[in-house]
């Protein structure tokens, strides 16, 4: 039996074997898409764990497997916590109590590489010549089996499955041939393929990094100061979510490329990499973000309206009534409302309590499917023409089961707008999507898509619109989802594992001029 948490005082997360995954897990075919949320503080003198259980506490939708938090306290071993679950079960007062120190890093998890396994949950902490580090990663490095190779060959006592692991080792190699913390950093980011957005815990401070392309977000924030003289304290996280939950403004993005230091004398940057090339994760925008976080200068809330209201223009539907389903699709249906005028209304009431839990639902439970977290409300629905709006159609597990429930409801049509593109390729980058062969516009249509579906009709936001509506060079961002073009090469055997459709999908001039 493996333990389900690790609580420890200055040692790795030894003893525990788990080498059985090397490549992307992919082993729940319901598991939902999500991406880790990593969480930083620096801030001597606060309860800096207190503050990092807040700042994950908010994060909580970027991952829900596991939790974990790392302490260190002035020249003593760093505290570690970690157990799967959500963070409120993860962490207690008790628990907190006990993780003192003068920085904190926090991770909640969803995994993409090495199984959903206490031993694998974050932060990772790796002895080193100048003390521990514990490292928080967001993303999914595509050259896991090579990497993992040099290090075993260099005798490290690797102990996860993950790829994160192998970061931080490889920074530990780095500082034990004699390099400082900085030198050791970009020693080893410079050894990673893929997707990687960092909080690494280090006696002497935090550094916050991103990969060349910053696939993966992570914003910097300051937090309040009791007097303006006070010197300026740093939190970093996945999104600014994660600042505005401990009071914390939000300062700016960690560039792509950029590494930034903070000590008791503040924060330096470095550019690690000459050329970097933004290629941010627009479905963090279209999707996995929290609606009230901040990217490319405005609400994600802002955004999926816009891009709502250009749906609505671009694919007219005659309806009675414009729903969403909750949660993720509620913004875009609102702007779709707006532009089309035809009035919004909650039709489908999300049970939000509904998470992942260990808990299996009986087989009863399980055929009534989609009715556990959404339930319709029959009053608002009977003799409707709804248009139901979502933001994306994955597996298509879900829409055809909610479809049939506003049916069953007494909605006379339902007509499904999607404020993205089709999905047809897998992610590598720190999202576990199916293998491509389970995408369902992968290998349908779109009119095969609606009979699958059972819609009276179905359209997507076109490639051209979602990306003018971000307001940035298209080139700015990773949408590898929607076109199969993979800013960071993905080699064997990863590639192919994933990539199984030869099929022939349209070209990027063909999708944007569509
Ligand atoms: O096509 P499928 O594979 O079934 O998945 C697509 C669905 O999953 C996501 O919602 P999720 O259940 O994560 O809820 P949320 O909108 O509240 O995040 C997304 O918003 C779609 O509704
Ligand atoms: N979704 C993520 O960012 C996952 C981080 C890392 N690849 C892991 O599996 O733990």
């Amino acid at each position: 039996m493996l333990p389900n948490s690790l609580s420890q005082t200055g040692a790795s997360a030894a003893d525990f074997d788990d080498l059985e995954s090397q490549v992307t897990s992919c082993d729940r075919p319901d598991k939902p898409e999500e991406a880790c949320g990593v969480f930083g503080v620096y801030a001597p003198g606060e309860d800096v764990a207190k503050l990092a259980y807040f700042g994950l506490y908010a994060l909580q939708h970027r991952g829900q497997e596991s939790a974990g938090i790392a302490t260190f306290p002035k020249d003593h071993p760093p505290c570690l916590h970690k157990e799967m679950g959500l963070v409120s079960q993860v962490f207690n007062e008790t628990i907190l109590n006990t993780l003192v120190g003068e920085l904190a890093v926090g991770h909640t998890r969803y995994s993409t590489t090495g199984t959903s396994r206490a031993v694998n949950a974050q932060p990772a902490l790796v002895p080193t010549r100048l003390g521990h580090l514990a490292l928080a990663h967001n993303g999914n490095l595509v050259n896991t089996p090579i990497l993992r190779e040099e290090l075993l060959r260099n005798h490290h006592n690797l102990v996860t499955s993950t790829d994160s692991e192998l970061i931080a080792f490889a920074i530990a190699e780095a500082v034990d041939s004699g390099k400082t913390w900085l030198e050791a950093g970009i020693h080893a980011f410079n050894r990673c393929q893929g997707a990687f957005s960092l909080v690494i815990g280090t006696p002497d401070g935090i550094i916050g990094a991103r990969d060349p392309n910053g696939i993966r977000p992570l914003v910097i924030g300051a937090l309040p100061k009791a007097n303006s003289s006070d010197p300026t304290r740093y939190a970093l996280a996945s999104e600014t979510c994660g600042l505005d939950i401990i009071g914390a403004e939000y300062l700016r993005d960690v560039e792509p490329g950029e590494m930034v230091w903070i000590t008791n004398e503040g924060m330096t940057s470095y550019h690690w990499v000459p050329q970097p090339q933004p290629k941010l994760c627009i479905f963090e925008m279209i999707y996995f973000a929290r609606p009230d976080s901040v990217m490319q200068n405005e609400s994600l809330y802002t955004y999926r309206m816009r891009i709502g209201r250009r749906l609505a223009l671009e694919s007219p539907a005659d309806a009675d009534l414009v729903i969403a389903v909750p949660d993720s699709g509620i913004p875009a249906a609102i702007g779709f409302s707006q532009a089309s005028g035809i009035p919004y209304a909650e039709g489908l009431i999300k049970n939000r309590y509904v998470g992942r839990t260990f808990i299996q639902p009986t087989q009863s439970m399980r055929e009534a499917g989609i009715r556990m977290k959404l339930n319709p409300l029959r009053d608002v629905l009977q003799g409707k023409r709804i248009l139901l709006v979502d933001d994306s159609i994955v597996r298509g597990t879900t829409s055809r089961k909610i479809v049939k429930a506003l049916r069953d409801a007494g909605a006379t049509e339902v007509h499904m707008r999607i404020s993205s593109p089709p999905v047809t390729h897998p992610c590598f980058y720190g999202i576990d999507t199916d293998s491509q062969d389970h995408l369902i516009a992968a290998t349908k249509s779109v009119e095969e898509i609606a009979a699958q579906i059972e819609v009276d009709s179905l359209s997507y936001l076109s490639w051209a619109g979602m990306l003018e509506e971000t307001r940035d060079d298209p080139a700015n961002f990773c949408s590898a989802c929607f076109t199969g073009q993979y800013p960071v090469p993905v080699p064997e055997p990863l590639k192919s594992a994933k990539l199984l459709l030869e099929k022939n999908f349209p070209s990027l001039e063909a999708i944007a001029s569509a």
